[in-house]
């Protein structure tokens, strides 16, 4: 198979599909996806679904804020329901420090229009009956934030994308990328050679492999996460906003009549890995008798491993190469893609069209390292 494209796109996660569905709507035509799985099958249909603007960078509670109004009307635009909860998002907080630092996030994310505020600690028990609040001091809330289906985000984006031309090719993986001097003419790829002048990179935690195909080094570095899912819990309520004790990690949100848990595990090691164990269940175990010992009681009915994509400042690498032409790049979100996929898409949009996007998002490029200027995130879950 021989394809002509104006931009190739590789990665179909939300990232990617995001990506394709925008600029196929802006009227770029030819717009190919590559994809070596199913859709989502990456990260994606693993993440927890999480989406907020409760970020401390401006540049995420901007992407955050922008990501979730295009998730309030992704039914209308986009044509695909996303079982949206609007529940909001509750940072539980037991030290001195952590509540300093959301005090600024909240200000900060006010001042941008995000309506997060800071609780008591019973205010937060009242959301979300199940923790206790013994040793919390605080907790930061922000009633906009809430969850929603990853899959189902990813398939409207690229049904809808298809809609306005886009080809999508699963079971496709690109193999390499062919240069004249520094400029891109065409994608290798397990189906056929693709000529294009452009290339998005949009491979997630594989976003490695693919910058090396232009010589550019995009610092992603996978690492196992594990998700558990548990039967039905009585009483839940119907609004029962995504929980994150921040010191122990330990989050939870409604998953049908019951809950999806996890949290980080710092015995993990950086590696490809998705399979499921249990070495977690210590820790897990321990950080629900801390701070919501009623999870102790449910049966865990299931669970699943994904990989986050993580830089070294914990922050999106989100730009264009300087040393090839026309090699874009959107990877590395470290946990928190999921929930800027809508926004990053537009933001790629606008950088492959040459507009001004919505914000500078030049501070996130992948030189930021070389330049000594990283650019950490505090509220890291
Ligand atoms: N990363 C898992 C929880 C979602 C979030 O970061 O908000």
């Amino acid at each position: 198979m021989n394809l002509r494209a104006e931009a190739v796109i590789i990665g179909g996660g939300v990232i990617g599909t995001s990506i394709a569905w925008h600029l196929a709507r802006a009227g770029v035509r030819d717009v190919v996806l590559v994809e070596r799985d199913e859709l989502a099958a990456g990260s994606t249909s693993r993440a927890a679904g999480g989406v907020r603007a409760q970020f401390s960078d401006e540049l995420n509670i901007r992407l955050g804020a922008r990501s979730l109004e295009a998730f309030g009307r992704f039914e209308e635009e986009v044509g695909q329901d996303i079982g949206l909860h609007r529940v909001g998002y509750l940072f539980l907080l037991s030290t001195p420090g952590q509540v300093a630092s959301f005090e600024a996030g909240v200000r900060l994310q006010n001042s941008l229009g995000v309506p997060s505020r800071l609780l008591a600690p019973e205010e937060a028990r009242r959301l979300s009956p199940l923790i206790r609040t013994d040793g919390l001091l605080a907790a930061a809330y922000s009633p906009d934030d809430g969850h929603c289906t990853p899959e189902a985000v990813v398939h409207g984006y690229a049904r809808a994308a298809r809609a306005h031309g886009a080809r999508i090719l699963r079971h496709t993986e690109a193999t390499g990328i062919e240069l004249r001097g520094d400029t891109i003419t065409a994608v290798s790829t397990t189906l056929g050679r693709i000529e294009t002048g452009t290339v998005v990179c949009a491979a997630g935690a594989w976003s490695r492999a693919v910058g090396a195909m232009v010589g550019l080094d995009l610092p992603v570095r996978p690492l196992r996460r594990q998700i558990a899912v548990t039967g039905p819990v009585p009483g839940l309520p119907a609004a029962l906003p995504m929980t994150i004790d921040f010191t122990t990690s330990l989050y939870f949100h409604r998953e049908g009549p019951g809950l999806l848990l996890g949290m980080s595990d710092p015995d993990e090691r950086p590696g490809f890995a998705t399979d499921s164990h249990d070495r977690w269940i210590p820790r897990l175990t321990e950080a629900m008798q801390q701070r919501a010992p009623a999870l102790l009681e449910l049966p865990r009915t299931g669970g699943w491993a994904g990989l986050y994509e993580n830089t070294p400042d914990h922050n999106a690498l989100i730009g264009e190469a300087t040393s090839v032409s026309r090699f874009l790049y959107a990877t590395g979100f470290s946990g928190h893609g999921f929930l800027q996929g809508p926004a990053v898409g537009e933001v790629i949009r606008d950088l492959y069209l040459g507009r001004v996007p919505f914000l500078d998002i030049s501070p996130l490029s992948a030189g930021r390292f070389t330049a000594g200027a990283p650019r950490p995130e505090a509220n890291l879950v």
